[in-house]
C-alpha cells in the first residue's frame, strides 16, 4: 500500500442545505476543499437520507431535521455544521455516539435578533399592527388610544443568554425598565433587574420576549396559566422557537384581548420550504406580527455565520480539534507538522486506552503528543506520531478493531 496524502481534500465531500451563506462556500474553497453541493433548501426526508450517505460535512440551518434514523444513513460522516444558533433539529446524542461531532454559530444572529425584537416591541406599544391591517382595508383610524411610548415601561426578558442581554441593552437604551428571569444565575447588565419568579416578572411587563432554546423544560412553558399571569393588554415577542409557546392559548388571548398584541416568529409547526402553505391560529389577527422564522435572517449575520461554522469544519476536518462542539468532548489541538495524527473515537468503557497504548507498543511506534478528553458516553483520543504513512494507516486500521471503537481518521 503507498499512500502519499491524507484522505485527499477534494474527496472530502460537503452538502450545504438551506441556503447557507456563499461565505461558507468561499471558506471552504480557500481551505482546499472543492467537492461542496449546495442546494437553497432543505431536503425531503428521503432525498436526505440518499445525500447524506455520500456527505462528509454537512451544513444545515433550523429546518433539516438530523434524527438517529437519517444519522444511522450517514456513514462517512465527519461532522455536522449548524449554521444558525439552534441545534435542537439534531439528536445530538445520536450524532455523538456516532462519532459525529457538531458545531454551531453561537453568536453571529444574535445582534439581528435582537434588533427586530426591539423594533417589535416599539411597533406593538404603538398599535401598529392594527393600523397598519386597517390601512391596508382602506380605514383610518387616526387616535392615540392604545398607542404608547416605550420609554418608561418595563420589558420582562425570559432567558437571559446571548440574545436576552442584548434585547435588554437596547431597551434600556430607549429608556425602558428591563426585568428577566433565568435559570440560571446571571449578570444584570446596566440597570436590568432579576425578577424574583417568572410569575413576578409577568406580572410586571408591558412587554414579554422569550429567549430560552427548546428544551424538554422549555416546550410548552408558555402556556394559559402564563399568559393568564401577564398583565392585562400586554404584548408577547416569541422569537425563541415554537414549541415553547402554546399557540392556541395565545390565539384565544389576542382574540380576547387579554393579551394587546404579539410578534411571532417562530412556530410549532413551520413550513419546510417557500412551496408549503404556512398555517397558523394566528393568522388574520390585526394585532399580531407575523414573520417566518426570519429573526437571524440579516445578511451581516448569514455572512458571519457562513465563515464561523465554515471555519469550525474545516478546523476539524484538517487538524481533529472539537474545540466549541456541542455534543462532544473538546479537543483543543496545536498543528501537527512533522507528526501524523491519528484520531480515535470510542465508546467511554474501561480497557479501550490501554488496548490503544498496548498496540502502539506492539506497532513500535513512538508517540509525540496525545490528547484525550472524554465524557459520559464518548472518549476521544488524538495521537501525534513519528511513523511513516503505511505504519500510521496499519495501526489505525489495527486501532478500528478494538471493541468499541466509533470512529478513526489519520491526518497528515
Ligand atoms: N428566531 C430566530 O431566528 C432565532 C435566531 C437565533 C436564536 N433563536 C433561538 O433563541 C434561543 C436563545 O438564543 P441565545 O443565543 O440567547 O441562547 P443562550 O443559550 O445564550 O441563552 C438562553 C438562556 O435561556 C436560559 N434558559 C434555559 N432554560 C430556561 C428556562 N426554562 N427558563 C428561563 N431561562 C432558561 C439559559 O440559562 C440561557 O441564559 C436559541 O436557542 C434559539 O432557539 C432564534
Ligand atoms: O437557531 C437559530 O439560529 C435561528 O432559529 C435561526 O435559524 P435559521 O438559520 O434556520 O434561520
Amino acid at each position: 500500500m503507498t499512500l502519499t496524502t491524507s484522505f485527499p481534500k477534494r474527496d472530502i465531500r460537503v452538502l450545504l442545505l438551506e441556503g447557507i451563506s456563499q461565505t461558507a462556500v468561499d471558506a471552504f474553497r480557500a481551505a482546499g476543499y472543492s467537492s461542496i453541493e449546495v442546494h437553497d433548501k432543505s431536503l425531503p426526508e428521503a432525498e436526505l437520507a440518499r445525500a447524506i450517505a455520500d456527505a462528509h460535512l454537512i451544513g444545515i440551518r433550523s429546518r433539516t431535521q438530523l434524527d438517529a434514523e437519517v444519522l444511522a444513513q450517514a456513514r462517512r460522516l465527519i461532522a455536522v455544521g449548524c449554521f444558525c444558533i439552534g441545534t435542537n433539529q439534531v439528536d445530538l446524542q445520536a450524532a455523538e455516539l456516532a462519532g459525529i461531532p457538531v458545531f454551531n454559530a453561537p453568536y453571529s444572529n444574535t445582534r439581528s435578533v435582537a434588533e427586530l425584537v426591539i423594533a417589535e416591541a416599539i411597533l406593538l406599544m404603538r398599535g401598529v399592527p392594527r393600523r397598519n391591517a386597517e390601512c391596508h382595508r382602506g380605514g383610518w383610524s387616526k387616535s392615540a388610544a392604545g398607542s404608547h411610548e416605550v420609554r418608561g415601561k418595563t420589558i420582562g426578558i425570559v432567558g437571559y443568554g446571548h440574545i436576552g442581554t442584548q434585547v435588554g441593552v437596547l431597551a434600556e437604551a430607549l429608556g425602558m425598565q428591563v426585568l428577566f428571569h433565568d435559570v440560571e444565575a446571571k449578570l444584570s447588565l446596566g440597570n436590568a433587574r432579576a425578577a424574583a419568579s417568572l410569575q413576578d416578572l409577568l406580572a410586571h411587563s408591558d412587554i414579554v420576549s422569550l429567549h430560552v432554546p427548546e428544551t424538554p423544560a422549555t416546550q410548552g412553558m408558555f402556556g394559559a396559566a402564563e399568559i393568564a399571569a401577564m398583565k392585562p393588554g400586554a404584548h408577547l415577542i416569541n422569537a425563541s422557537r415554537g414549541t415553547v409557546v402554546d399557540i392556541d392559548a395565545l390565539a384565544a388571548a389576542l382574540r380576547d384581548g387579554r393579551v394587546g398584541g404579539a410578534a411571532v416568529d417562530v412556530f410549532p409547526v413551520e413550513p419546510k420550504g417557500r412551496d408549503e402553505t404556512f398555517e397558523s391560529p394566528l393568522r388574520g389577527l390585526d394585532n399580531v406580527i407575523l414573520t417566518p422564522h426570519v429573526g437571524g435572517s440579516t445578511l451581516e449575520a448569514q455572512d458571519n455565520i457562513g465563515v464561523e461554522v465554515a471555519a469550525k469544519l474545516v478546523r476539524y476536518s484538517d487538524n481533529g480539534s472539537t474545540l466549541s462542539a456541542v455534543n462532544f468532548p473538546e479537543v483543543a489541538l496545536p498543528g501537527h507538522e512533522g507528526s501524523l495524527r491519528i484520531l480515535h473515537i470510542h465508546r467511554n468503557v474501561p480497557g479501550v486506552l490501554s488496548r490503544a497504548n498496548d498496540l502502539f507498543r506492539e506497532h513500535g511506534i513512538n508517540i509525540d503528543g496525545q490528547f484525550l478528553r472524554t465524557d459520559s458516553h464518548v472518549g476521544y483520543v488524538v495521537i501525534d506520531i513519528s511513523a511513516t504513512v503505511e505504519q500510521a494507516h496499519d495501526l489505525r486500521s489495527a486501532l478500528a478493531g478494538i471493541p468499541g471503537t466509533l470512529r478513526t481518521r489519520v491526518l497528515y
